[in-house]
């Protein structure tokens, strides 16, 4: 029985098949707790932790049973969210709840305007053990409490595994901003938690039925916990752990002082070129990646992009040649049933991380206004779906293009609004769609 724990928040299909997965061999055994609703606990207790990951190879598929999952509990179980935390034998806490779940304004401190945080700073300046916290910050903060009385001298990692530039160091803005209302409860945190950003990568769609259907074929087992991801998985990790870690090592994740230009690079060419693809393709009736990269015209929009964000990279020339070939291949995967709605959901949060470093000094070139006009245009077509912004977006992209630019640019960041150059490039964009 292994005594070193990672405990993980927000139990989604990547959490699935990327860190448990890289987890799997390395002799360490994963706590995890659902980021919102029981229902992801319920379907992994099915059984006893265990599930399988398809991997959608070009020409076949193979099903791999991971058995790293040692508890799965339902993030509002706080008694069992508390004790593991505090354990010592937990060294690393993993989070993955998608980039609206840090609870952020778009320059990046936590969002003292949201009902959910606000209760939670309440929460925890009167009644810190009193309640789950709402949000994943508010849980955090709990977690760390509970570290700072029960084990003061065994400190901790907390792991940001979403798709954002230095998703460590947001979290620690995030649970310090939570932790700076309660009187003398912020120094241990400081002292004591090692907040690492790390840039991670695999593409894993929502499973289908079929994805399903097919892992019963393969195995004989019945899994409704089952996640279906490419052949391809990259994890690149800030070295700067303050306790024991998994050698995830073992499974290809590198360690390195240099995580922000792996991060940049992934975010601005594959996960800029999916949201350019998203609202591209949805605004032709395009389902999946592979569709919209079989589209001529959209691969000439996504040379353009590739083309723009190149000066942005701290890499040599051949290596993002190589990069970008490998990403095309990738994403030509048809086996991989990647939808753009799925892509395009949460697209305000997404187009901060994705395009905004585009937008900062630099000469704005057409391709960055295609993808903020496409993003503007979708939903004035109606075809633009979830976002934690919704009916404001909807408000703001309807009447005359010019003025639903300026309106819906400054919804994504408020620094935009006096942009006129960009909203009026944008503006005449939209005209044409
Ligand atoms: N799917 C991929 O290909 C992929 C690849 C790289 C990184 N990621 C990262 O993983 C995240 C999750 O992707 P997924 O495919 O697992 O999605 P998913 O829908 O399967 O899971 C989402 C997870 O986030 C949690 N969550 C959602 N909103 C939350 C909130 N407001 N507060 C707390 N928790 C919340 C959910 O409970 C769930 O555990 C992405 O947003 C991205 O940052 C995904
Ligand atoms: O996961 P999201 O919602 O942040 O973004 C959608 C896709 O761009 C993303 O899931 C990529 O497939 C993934 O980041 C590849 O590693």
């Amino acid at each position: 029985m292994t005594d070193r724990y990672v405990v993980h928040l927000g139990l989604g299909a990547f959490a699935r098949s990327h860190t448990a997965w890289y987890t799997r061999h390395t002799g360490w055994r994963m706590i995890g707790f659902t980021g919102r609703g029981p229902g992801v606990a319920r379907l992994l207790s099915r059984h006893g932790g265990a599930y399988h990951v398809l991997t959608r190879h070009p020409d076949h598929d193979a099903a791999e049973r991971v058995e790293v999952l040692a508890g799965v509990h339902v993030g509002a179980d706080l008694a069992a969210w508390l004790e593991a935390c505090a354990s010592p034998s937990t060294h690393v806490v993993t989070v993955t709840v998608t980039e609206k779940g840090y609870r952020l304004t778009p320059s990046g401190s936590l969002d003292l305007d949201d009902a959910d945080v606000r209760a939670d700073v309440e929460l925890l300046r009167t009644a810190p053990f009193g309640a789950p916290a709402r949000t994943a910050p508010g849980r955090l903060a709990q977690g760390l409490l509970a570290r700072a009385d029960r084990a003061p001298d065994a400190p901790v990692a907390v792991v940001g595994c979403d798709n954002l530039r230095g998703n460590g160091r947001l979290a620690e803005r995030a649970v310090l901003g939570m932790l700076e209302a309660v009187p003398g409860r912020s120094e241990w945190v400081r002292g004591n938690v090692g907040f690492v950003s790390s840039m991670v990568d695999r593409i894993t769609p929502a499973a289908t039925p079929e994805d399903l259907a097919q892992v019963r074929a393969l195995t004989g087992v019945d899994d409704p916990a089952a996640v279906v991801a490419e052949p391809f998985a990259e994890w690149v990790l800030d070295d700067a752990f303050p306790a024991q870690r998994p050698r995830w090592e073992v499974a290809g994740a590198v360690l390195t002082s240099q995580v922000a230009g792996h991060e940049l690079r992934k975010l601005l060419v594959l996960n800029g070129a999916h949201t350019l693809l998203a609202h591209t393709g949805l605004l032709k009736d395009v389902r999946t990646v592979a569709g919209a990269i079989a589209r001529p015209e959209l691969l000439e929009l996504l040379t353009a992009w590739w083309q723009a964000v190149r000066p942005l990279l701290p890499f040599p020339a051949p290596e993002v040649d190589a990069y970008e070939r490998a990403v095309l291949e990738r994403f030509r995967n048809a086996r991989i049933e990647h939808r753009l709605t799925q892509i395009a959901t949460d697209a305000a949060e997404k187009l901060r991380v994705r395009v905004l470093p585009l937008l900062n000094g630099n000469a704005v070139e057409q391709v960055v206004v295609e993808q903020l006009a496409a993003w503007i245009a979708c939903w004035r077509a109606g075809v633009a779906p979830d976002d934690p912004l919704g009916p404001r977006l909807a408000r703001a992209a309807r009447g005359v293009p010019q003025e639903a630019a300026a309106r819906m640019l400054a919804l994504l960041d408020p620094a935009l609004a006096d942009d006129h150059d960009l909203r009026t490039r944008v503006g005449d964009r939209l005209r044409d769609f």
